[in-house]
């Protein structure tokens, strides 16, 4: 890809993109922060006129696509000739992001800016091998090569159950991942479960209070929630055991899932007094029908992988015995594909979908946050924890 002009010194402002050759840089993106304020906004603009060093093309026409939809909205402007290769290329990383509102493509830019500063950089340089873990997370490994970043549920000895800090790092993997080089995205999990869901004895630690840990947990899952609406480029599941709850739930906003046949999809969210999640209220009944999907989100039935590929939930179930060599050789050939178009093509069929997943993921959290605090959810949450006393 040809590259882009970089004056450090100069006013940064979109316009004054030009052509220049450089590598393209990895990026390592910050922690995410809260709602970005306009003078945050500036400031970050501000930030981005002092760095030293040529941050690469993809960070470079994500700075003007996030700047072009913070400030003048969806891109509103015709597509640029074949031959004008630099605006074609601005054009097409606004056009990519579609309907991203204002505020969160403000934010977003604001998170790069800040990824891209010393002190961040400083913690992320000489980590980053072509296949080394590119995160620190023992729970959560994000390895990246042959043009796939893999992120791994990396916790078997509680068949990867998700904690807090295994939350907050998808998120971060997911932000990552979506600037750096790989074509596609993957997640998988390691021994012989894909994923147990949430953490149940996440519900047991709220030091200040049940009320504060509930409006904190409901904040959590929906940033969380949103990480993967918002993730633009193919995001594959490779489930290669039993899935459980969120684990199975987040399928929904995947854009392929592939099973080996010991894989198992329980959601029992009724049994754990509890609610639908994920944007699964909205994406189930539209994947596999509203009877199919009452089934699961309201009776917990299990299905086999059979039944979740006969369902619409599963794209493609393989045999135990070949199913990681078929799969990643499958995945490898994907990811050579030209990611630009994969990405743009995502956006297309996404981007009807945004807004409605966004005003489900907040409904869906609203009512889990009193959900937790209810007595069947609590007793729910007390049987599960003791259980194993009263064997
Ligand atoms: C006050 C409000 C607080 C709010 C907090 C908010 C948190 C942040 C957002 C939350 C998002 C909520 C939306 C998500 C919903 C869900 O995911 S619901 C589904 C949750 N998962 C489950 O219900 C599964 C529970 N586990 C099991 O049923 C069984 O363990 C199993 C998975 C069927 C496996 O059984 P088995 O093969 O018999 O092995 P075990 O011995 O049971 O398990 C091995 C060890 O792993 C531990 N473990 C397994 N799953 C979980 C889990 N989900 N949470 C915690 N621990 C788990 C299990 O306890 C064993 O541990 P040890 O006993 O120490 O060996």
């Amino acid at each position: 890809m040809t590259a882009l002009t970089w004056r450090p010194a100069r006013c940064w402002c979109p316009s004054l993109l030009q052509i220049f050759r450089f590598p393209v840089a990895q990026v390592h993106v910050g922690r995410p922060t809260m709602r970005a304020s306009q003078q945050d906004f500036e400031n970050a603009m501000n930030q981005v006129k002092l760095l030293k060093e040529d941050p690469g093309n993809q960070v470079k026409l994500k700075l003007y696509a996030l700047y072009k939809q913070a400030t003048d909205g969806p891109c509103n402007v015709p597509k640029p000739g074949v031959f004008d290769l630099v605006n074609k290329a601005k054009w097409e990383a606004w056009n990519a992001l579609g309907s991203l509102p204002k505020e969160t493509a403000r934010q977003n830019y604001v998170d790069l800016v800040s990824s891209l500063s010393p002190s961040s950089q400083a913690s992320s340089q000489g980590k980053h091998g072509a296949d080394e873990k590119t995160q620190e997370s023992k729970n959560i490994v994000v390895t990246s090569e042959d043009g796939i970043t893999k992120i791994v549920f990396n916790r078997p000895a509680k068949k990867n159950a998700i904690t807090f800090q295994m939350y907050q790092d998808i998120i971060l993997a997911l932000k990552s991942a979506s600037t750096d080089n790989s074509a596609i995205t993957v997640f998988t999990g390691t021994g012989d479960y894909y994923c147990s869901g949430n953490d149940l004895t996440n519900f047991t630690s709220a030091p200040n209070g049940m009320e504060e840990a509930a409006r904190k947990g409901a904040v959590l899952l929906r940033e969380f929630v949103n990480s993967f609406i918002d993730f633009p480029k193919p995001l594959v599941a490779v489930v290669n055991g039993p899935a459980v709850g969120i684990s199975v739930t987040l399928l929904g906003l995947f854009d392929a899932v592939y099973a080996s046949d010991t894989a198992t999809f329980h959601t029992p969210f009724s049994q754990l007094g509890q609610t639908s999640e994920a944007c699964s209220s909205y994406t189930f009944p539209k994947i596999m029908g509203p009877a199919k999907a009452t089934e699961m989100l309201l009776f917990g039935k299990k299905l086999t992988a059979r039944e979740a590929w006969a369902q619409g939930l599963v794209s493609e179930v393989f045999p135990e015995s070949t199913f990681e060599k078929e799969v990643w050789t499958r995945l490898k050939a994907y990811a050579k594909l030209p990611p630009n178009s994969m990405r743009i093509s995502k956006e297309l069929i996404r981007k009807n979908e945004k807004e409605k997943l966004y005003a489900v993921n907040a409904e869906e959290c609203t009512i889990l946050q009193a959900k937790w605090l209810s007595e069947e959810c609590v007793n729910a949450i007390m049987n599960f924890v003791s259980r194993k006393s009263k064997l």
